[in-house]
């Protein structure tokens, strides 16, 4: 949700703000600004803009020592621009990623082509790998950030046609680039993901990859294959990194996730039977995945922050931290947990 979005005193046309007044109309505002590439430009005009340096995001500290995400209107931008030495209208490769409830249009762009700390000095602020900018950013503007950089990757890997090999022209709104030599439309693209926290009723199963930092627990995930169902492709994982077989699938809810690159992440709660427990770990995806208990699962969800893990000592088990799905599926399952023992 957008409603607490820091934004500029809005400078809003009246056109605008009638468009805009609810979540339908905005909605189809934004339709509209995909599509119709003069009315992009006048809302980009009127718009803010946060920007990247080679696809890291510019943050700005408050006195408070809280991280914002810079919102800079259209003009302020094209003067910081000239004033570094670029063309201002620079600025119109900016990139729409939504409509504010106070209806001012968003959009990103990367100035990696300029000196980064010069940009820092002129926007009073810093360019921050995505991944601290994810974790420090305030749960509305996390989103925004890496819905911003997914897209700015997205173009800066999709300049040529894949069928030609001829160059792709980008629309105003930045919503897809076209092959004018075969008419090929490129539209930006996530991989989608399921992943599941599989229980046999008393106990939740947790894995971790050799890459994982020392301690940390997650859920099962893996990409979707081509052609397959999200129950499919959970269905195989399961069997594929643990050697079970799923018996029922209920959907949790989804998320946007941009490491390493933009995955479409399905989250689900799945069960075993009690009589069908026994781990197989793969080890070619997995370095370890065991069974845990409600108590377990409890004491790695106080830890609110990654524990100290001695390399002399065992590590102290945690779980991914509350902006990911994971973290929600294991909530989840704590609760109805919780819920099933009070009610016996
Ligand atoms: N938001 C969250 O809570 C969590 C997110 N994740 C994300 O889920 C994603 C998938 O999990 P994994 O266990 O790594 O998947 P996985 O079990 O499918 O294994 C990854 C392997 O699948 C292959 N693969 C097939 N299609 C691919 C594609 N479209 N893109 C990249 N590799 C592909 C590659 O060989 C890759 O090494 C990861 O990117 C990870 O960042 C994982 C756990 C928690
Ligand atoms: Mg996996």
């Amino acid at each position: 949700m957008l409603r607490c979005l820091r934004v500029l005193p809005a400078r809003v046309t009246r056109n605008f703000s009638r468009c805009c007044s609810n979540y339908v109309a905005r909605m189809r505002f934004i339709n509209k600004l995909k599509e119709d590439e003069g009315a992009c430009l006048t809302a980009l005009e009127s718009g803010n803009i946060f920007l990247y340096h080679t696809l890291a995001p510019l943050l700005r500290k408050t006195q408070q020592g809280v991280f914002q995400l810079p919102l800079l209107p259209f003009k302020d931008l094209e003067g910081i621009l000239n004033r570094l030495g670029k063309d201002g209208s620079m600025v119109k490769d900016s990139v729409l990623i939504t409509c504010t409830e106070q209806n001012r249009a968003l959009f990103c762009l990367d100035v990696g082509e300029l000196d980064q700390q010069a940009v820092e000095k002129e926007c009073g602020g810093n360019f921050v790998d995505l991944r601290k900018a994810f974790f420090t950013l305030r749960g509305e503007e996390a989103p925004l950030v890496a819905r911003g950089q997914a897209l700015l990757r997205w173009h800066q890997g999709n300049g040529f046609c894949s069928a030609s090999g001829k160059p792709t022209t980008r629309n105003q709104a930045g919503s897809q680039r076209v092959c004018h030599s075969n008419g090929l439309i490129y539209y930006p693209k996530m991989s989608p993901v399921i992943i599941t926290l599989v229980s046999d009723g008393k106990r939740c199963l947790l894995a971790r990859q050799a890459s994982f930092p020392r301690g940390m627990f997650s859920a099962l995930a893996g990409f979707c294959d081509m052609g397959e169902t999200l129950e499919e492709t959970l269905r195989r994982e399961v069997a594929e990194e643990v050697g079970l077989e799923v018996v029922s699938v209920r959907y949790s809810g989804s998320q946007h996730w941009p490491f390493p690159q933009s995955s479409f992440m399905v989250a689900c709660h799945a069960t075993v039977s009690p009589g069908n427990t026994q781990v197989d770990v793969d080890h070619e995806e997995l370095e370890e995945a065991r069974w845990f208990t409600l108590e377990e699962i409890r004491a790695a969800l106080k830890l609110r922050t990654p524990p100290r893990n001695p390399r002399d000592q065992p590590p102290t088990i945690w779980v991914p931290p509350s902006y990911a799905i994971a973290h929600k599926l294991i909530r989840e399952w704590v609760d109805d947990q919780e819920l099933h023992y009070d009610g016996e």
